[in-house]
Order: C-alpha cells, then sequence, then structure tokens
C-alpha cells in the first residue's frame, strides 16, 4: 500500500479502511474528517479496485466538490471526473434531468431562484385574493420550505392543520404554489430534493438503478443534513449499505433551513449495523484558538460531549478588541492586514473577516477600498442576480423552456414592444383559462378576445423568439448570448446611455459570455455536450462561495455561514455584540436552542482560524439608522481570560492600576485587579495620545472637516480633548486619538 495513508493517524486510517457498511464519523472541527473522506475516495479506487463510477460524495458546495476531486486527482491521478462528487442539488438534477418525465414534468425543466419564487407567490397571493399584510410572500415562502425539508405534502398540510384556519389558508397557497410551478415547468430549490425522493419512491426500476451505480456513497457536512436530503441518502443506500457520513455536531448551523441534527443523533438507529469512529486531534489551529473554541461551546448543554486536543503550537492569544464605533473597528481590522502584508507575514488570501450577516461587510468594503486592498465579498448581491445578466439569461430560458413564463413575461418588452399592460394581463387569463402556458397564448394571440393592435406586436415577439430557438440546437451557448445581444440591441443602447452605469453592465455582459466560454471548454475537457441546459443549470446551482478563486489574492469577506469547513491562517470575528452575534431574536427567544446554534456559529468561526484570530467589537453602532449600544458579545466573555489579550502590554499599564487600588505592583495582584475588570472597561485606541504631532496654534487638517486652527488642548484621562476652530464649520471639540488631525 503506498504511503499515503502514513499522513494520516491511526483513527483516520481506521475510518479509511472502513469501507463495508454504514460508518459514521462524529468529531469536532479540523479533526480531518473532509480529509478522511478524500482519502477513503482514493483508497477505494486505488486499493480497493472500485469503479471510480460506483462513487458518490455529496460535499456543502460546489467548491468543496471541485476541490476534493482535484485532490482525489492528485492521489489517484486517474478516473477523478467519473466520481460524482457534488452538492444534494446538483446530484438532484442530474438524476431528475434524466428521469423526472417519470413525474409528469418536461426534462427540460428551469430552476426558479428566490427572486422567482417571490414573483410567483405575488401572483398566486393576488389570483387567491390572499392578503399579503397578514400573509406576508416570504413568510408564506419559509413555511413551504419548511413544509418540503421535511416532504410534508399540501395534503399533508392541510390534514395536520386541523381545525387551524390560517394552517389550512396556507396549505392552500402551498398547494397553488406547487401547481403553478408545475405548468410552468419548474422546480424550485426543495424540489429538486423532494422530486428525486418522490421518483425514487414511485419509480422501482430508478432507484434500482442508482443503487447498483452508487455502490459506495459519502456525505459530508452531514450535520446540516435535513429530513429530505437524508431521505435522499436512505434510499439510495438501502441496498448495500455502504454509507459514510461525516460530521460535527457542535458545527450544525442551518436548523433555520431545515436541517435535522436527529439526523445525526439518529444514524445509528436507521443504519443499527453503523459502526462509529471519533476522531479528536486537531490539525488545524492552534492550542490557545482551540482551547478558546473547546470552553466556548462547552457553554451549550444539549451536546454529546467531546475532547478535542492538538499537537500544533500554543500560539498567540486572542486578541480582542473593542472600538467607539463601526468605523474604528473596520478602520483598525483593514489597518492590521494592510501591516501584516507590508510586513510579508502573509498573502492577502490568508485572512478572512467574518461577521453575523451580510449587511456588516459594508464598512468592511469601503476601507479596503480606501486602503487600496483586494478584497471579495462572499454573498452580498449576486452576479445572476444583476437586471442586465438576469434580462439575458430569462432569453435563453424562454428559449430552452417556454413554458416558464417568469421568464416570458420578463423580457417580453425588453427591449421596448410596446405590448401593454393590459395585452398582458388579456394573454395571462385566457393562458389560465385554456390551462396552457403563456408563451403558448402569446402564439394563438388571435383567438385571445379584444387583442386587437396588440396582435402583431405580439406575433413579432413570438416571431423573434421562435427564430431563436430554430438556431439553438446549432448554436453553441456563446453563440446563442451574442446573437440575442445583438438582435435585441442589447448593448448598443447600453453603449448610447454612456453612463458609468451603462459601462458597468456592460462589463457584466462581458463577464457573462466569458462564462459561456468557460461552460464549453469545461464540457469539451469533460467529453460532455455543452448545452443550453447544461449551462442554465450550472448557474442556477452556483452558490457564491463558488466563485471564490484559490489563485487570486485577496482577502475574503463573508458571514460566518459561509465560511463553513473552510480555513484561513488569520481570522477577524467582527462585531462581537449582544444584539449582533448572539443575535437579538436568539437572545430574546423562549427557546434556549437558538442561543445554543449562535453558539454553534460562534465555535465555527473560532475553528477557522489557524494561526491568529481577533475579535472585535464597537460600543455604538449604527442600525437601520439609529444608533445601538451593545454589550461585549458573552461568547467573548465566554472564554477564559488568560486566553485573551487586550491591546495592550499588562506590564505598561501595571503601575497606574495597582498603585491606585492596592499600591501592590506585583504582577500576581496586578492581574488579578484585571481579570475583575469587565472587558468593556478596556477600549482599544487607534492612536496613541501622547504622540501629538501638532500643538496650540497649529494649522491641520481633518479629513472631514478640512483646515483648522487648533485653539486648545486639555489632556483627558486616556486621550487629549482638542478643539479646533475650522475654516468651514467652525469649533469642533474632538478626541484626538479619533480624529487623526494633520499638521500642515
Ligand atoms: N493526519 C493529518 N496530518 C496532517 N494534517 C492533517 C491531518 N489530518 C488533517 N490535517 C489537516 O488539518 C486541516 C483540517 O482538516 P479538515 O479540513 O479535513 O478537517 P475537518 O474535520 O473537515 O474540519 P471542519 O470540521 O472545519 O470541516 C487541514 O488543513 C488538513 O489538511
Ligand atoms: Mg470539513
Amino acid at each position: 500500500m503506498r504511503d499515503i495513508y502514513n499522513t494520516l493517524n491511526s483513527r483516520q486510517q481506521e475510518a479509511v479502511f472502513h469501507t463495508e457498511g454504514p460508518l459514521l464519523i462524529l468529531a469536532g472541527a479540523g479533526s480531518g474528517k473532509t480529509r478522511v473522506l478524500t482519502h477513503r475516495i482514493a483508497y477505494l479506487i486505488d486499493e480497493k479496485g472500485v469503479n471510480p463510477w460506483n462513487i458518490l460524495a455529496i460535499t456543502f458546495t460546489n467548491k468543496a466538490a471541485s476541490e476534493m476531486r482535484e485532490r482525489v486527482d492528485k492521489i489517484v491521478g486517474f478516473g477523478s471526473e467519473s466520481i460524482w462528487v457534488s452538492t444534494f442539488h446538483s446530484t438532484c438534477v442530474r438524476i431528475l434531468r434524466r428521469h423526472i418525465d417519470r413525474l409528469g414534468y418536461d426534462n427540460s425543466f428551469t430552476i426558479y431562484d428566490t427572486d422567482d419564487q417571490k414573483t410567483l407567490m405575488k401572483d398566486i397571493c393576488r389570483r387567491l385574493n390572499v392578503d399579503t399584510k397578514i400573509y406576508k410572500e416570504r413568510s408564506l415562502l419559509a413555511q413551504i420550505s419548511h413544509a418540503k425539508d421535511e416532504l410534508i405534502t399540501p395534503d399533508e398540510m392541510e390534514m395536520n392543520a386541523a381545525g387551524d384556519y390560517n394552517k389550512k389558508k396556507v396549505a392552500a397557497i402551498y398547494r397553488e404554489y406547487q401547481t403553478s410551478l408545475r405548468k410552468n415547468n419548474a422546480l424550485d430549490f426543495d424540489d429538486l430534493i423532494v422530486k428525486t425522493v418522490e421518483l425514487f419512491q414511485n419509480c422501482g426500476d430508478v432507484l434500482e438503478n442508482y443503487q447498483e451505480r452508487f455502490k459506495y456513497i459519502m456525505v459530508d457536512e452531514y450535520q446540516d443534513t435535513n429530513t429530505a436530503q437524508f431521505k435522499f441518502v436512505s434510499l439510495l443506500a438501502s441496498k448495500y449499505e455502504n454509507l459514510c457520513v461525516v460530521g460535527d455536531d457542535d458545527q450544525s448551523i442551518y436548523k433555520f433551513r431545515g436541517a435535522n441534527i436527529g439526523n445525526i443523533l439518529g444514524f445509528e438507529h436507521v443504519f443499527p449495523d453503523a459502526a462509529v469512529i471519533r476522531l479528536e486531534q486537531n490539525y488545524r489551529s492552534t492550542q490557545n484558538i482551540l482551547r478558546a473554541a473547546n470552553e466556548v461551546i462547552a457553554h451549550n448543554t444539549a451536546r454529546k460531549p467531546k475532547t478535542l486536543w492538538t499537537e500544533n503550537q500554543e500560539g498567540e492569544k486572542i486578541h480582542f478588541r473593542q472600538f467607539m464605533n463601526g468605523y474604528e473597528e473596520a478602520e483598525y481590522v483593514v489597518g492590521e492586514i494592510a501591516g501584516a502584508r507590508r510586513e510579508g507575514k502573509g498573502m492577502y488570501k490568508d485572512f478572512a473577516v467574518l461577521y453575523r450577516t451580510n449587511a456588516q461587510s459594508r464598512l468592511f468594503e469601503e476601507k479596503c477600498l480606501l486602503a487600496n486592498i483586494p478584497y471579495k465579498i462572499v454573498g452580498g448581491v449576486n452576479f445572476y442576480a444583476r437586471k442586465e445578466i438576469k434580462d439575458l439569461l430569462c432569453y435563453l430560458k424562454t428559449i430552452d423552456n417556454a413554458k416558464d413564463d417568469l421568464a416570458v413575461r420578463r423580457i417580453i418588452n425588453v427591449p421596448k414592444r410596446g405590448i401593454g399592460a393590459t395585452t398582458l394581463s388579456r394573454v395571462q387569463d385566457y393562458a389560465d383559462q385554456m390551462d396552457i402556458s403563456f408563451y403558448d397564448a402569446l402564439r394563438v394571440a388571435e383567438e385571445i378576445p379584444s387583442i386587437g393592435r396588440s396582435l402583431s406586436k405580439i406575433d413579432g415577439f413570438v416571431t423573434f423568439i421562435q427564430g431563436l430557438k430554430s438556431k439553438a440546437e446549432a448554436y453553441t451557448v456563446r453563440e446563442l448570448l451574442e446573437e440575442i445581444i445583438r438582435l435585441t440591441g442589447y448593448v448598443t443602447e447600453l453603449e448610447a446611455e454612456d453612463t458609468e452605469e451603462s459601462r458597468a453592465r456592460i462589463e457584466n455582459i462581458d463577464e457573462l459570455i466569458s462564462k459561456t466560454e468557460a461552460y464549453q471548454e469545461a464540457g469539451e475537457e469533460r467529453g460532455e455536450p455543452a448545452t443550453l441546459s447544461g449551462f442554465l443549470e450550472e448557474i442556477a446551482l452556483i452558490a457564491d462561495i463558488d466563485s471564490v478563486d484559490p489563485d487570486q489574492d485577496y482577502v475574503l469577506l463573508m458571514t460566518l455561514h459561509s465560511a463553513k469547513g473552510l480555513e484561513f491562517p488569520n481570522v477577524f470575528l467582527v462585531g462581537m455584540e449582544d444584539g449582533i452575534f448572539p443575535s437579538y431574536m436568539s437572545i430574546m427567544s423562549d427557546d434556549c436552542s437558538d442561543l445554543e446554534e449562535e453558539r454553534r456559529l460562534c465555535y465555527v468561526g473560532i475553528t477557522r482560524a489557524m494561526k491568529e484570530l481577533t475579535m472585535t467589537s464597537a460600543r455604538q453602532r449604527m442600525i437601520r439608522g439609529d444608533v445601538q449600544y451593545n454589550k461585549v458579545s458573552r461568547f467573548v466573555r465566554e472564554v477564559p481570560r488568560e486566553l485573551v489579550d487586550l491591546g495592550y502590554k499588562v506590564e505598561e499599564k501595571k503601575p497606574k492600576i495597582s498603585e491606585s487600588l492596592t499600591g501592590d505592583s506585583s504582577l500576581s495582584k496586578m492581574r488579578q485587579v484585571f481579570a475583575a475588570k469587565p472587558f468593556q472597561a478596556t477600549q482599544f485606541k487607534v492612536t496613541k495620545a501622547d504622540s501629538l504631532d501638532y500643538q496650540i496654534g497649529d494649522t491641520v487638517r481633518h479629513v472631514k472637516f478640512g483646515v483648522g486652527v487648533v485653539k486648545n488642548i486639555v489632556e483627558g484621562g486616556r486621550d487629549y480633548e482638542v478643539t479646533v476652530d475650522f475654516d468651514k464649520v467652525g469649533v469642533k471639540k474632538m478626541f484626538a486619538g479619533f480624529a487623526k488631525l494633520k499638521k500642515i
């Protein structure tokens, strides 16, 4: 056997060599779970002679999938392209594309994103006269999604509702939503799993076919699977039972999306013969980081206790800094990264800034721009959600699947074709009446009552689309896209506009063209045909993290949720305040499991760090236009004090604190005093106040207020209070540490 397996510890080896029968690998962060999976695939192919074709590995993101494929390729050197390594959603799409006709759908179905779902839901609420003040579209969609996670059908939902009027109503809306999706030959994201399970349950031959094919099944990040996903996997594995799942119950962070922790805790019930292997050695983080993580997660009561240790170095302490406000916080973080990079302590991509919600990215983005630091925000406005991209994609979707009413309606007047709202609603009414798609109604528009003079315009549109459809067979996706752009004059119009915004839109369109080209090339490499449906499918399944290119050197800004499974030498956990993280909702919730889920998220955050971890918070923060004063996060306070560095050397402060309180200057005494101090009291300043390079009478410049003359300087407790008479805004008092005045 080759020595690559010697790079694994004995428990890891055991997991790799245990190839037959159900296996649960339950282990803490950074213990090599993902690495074990990769080696296990290699081992199956290399040593057990398993055909790569018979292996299915499920990862949480497409990016993780391609990394896994690459690593297997490095070890084995062949066959990695025929392993199915992909996410649940991608796996299910591939299966459905081949067989969904067995459920009465067309194999060229469209996948709806959140935007599409909202549009559809709005339509339904209008049709069913639902008061959207009482039944909010978002909440309706969330309830439907939740039902799908649990494999609950509209009928079952109605039955469960019993006499509850509200629940009955939601069930009725759910039923109508499914009918509309079906009519549009579309599936939403949850349906991808639900319909595959339905397919397996209804068509035994299809299930058997895949059971034979996937003799070895592996699932990473198993703690975040929901009931539907578990059903999918267990159906597939029920024949050979070669199912290996790896996960960490402490990292379960998607309960709000239906993840069912029972899947991990109950694995041994479903597969009574399951072997369980625990990994305890962490290879990722320093001892201090690991201890901090262990201490924080130990505050959760509902968990299986685990020990996690490391042979890595003790490392630096966890840095904690508190700032006056969010601006100062962002400035500090970005300044630290810039400084470290200048000193050659790492590349930009060795740094990640993690926050609780997407909205927190803005300040960090601004500071990176100012400091000229390359960065990448994972999440936020998705490339594919931009107007110009959606428009062009809807053209492609219409050509691919004209039953997708949403796509057709989006582009019918792009560019303007003068088809009015009244006409459109007449077409829709007719389509509803005849139970045909919107596009089919357009094709027989002459039969629609009182369509009048609009008929020629509609005919023009239909001819246009039919013309493109006839080309679709012979053209590559790129050629088709360029043809659409040419014939619609989309880019010409933007060029004529010639604004900064229109130029940015053209750049995005160029980017889309590049993507079609890349898709073509990838297809040729894999020896698969690069079809239009394939392209649209790939795009529909792209998650934000997938767009991160490991060869590019940028700082990554992302939410804690997106950081799952990743690792970085340096991590900043920002916005560590009660009310932000843990979120206000979880603090106020009656259900203490909400707070425990936030704590698991914190554990995920801490354990992303390999070498250094910095936590920051702000005393005051602007949230939706209001200033909030938040306490330092309880999660920071749960890290034992001796593991934390507070931003200044203990020795420097020693005389002051000890003298004033006890007169005893021994270090241990001083540490006691220090330990008793709440974290809030230690505020960190960006500039040292004792190094003022200006004095009364000097002319100075302030970033915002401009030029002024220093009128007075008063020494305060920790900083100087400076009075400046500005040319433009008059007299202002400010703290030197924050004002950053420059002498001119
Ligand atoms: N036996 C080993 N020897 C050396 N390095 C290892 C070993 N096992 C794992 N590692 C390294 O430790 C790090 C963490 O491994 P991995 O990402 O597989 O952990 P994980 O358990 O999947 O973590 P997470 O819970 O965060 O998903 C990786 O850099 C990996 O290469
Ligand atoms: Mg992992």
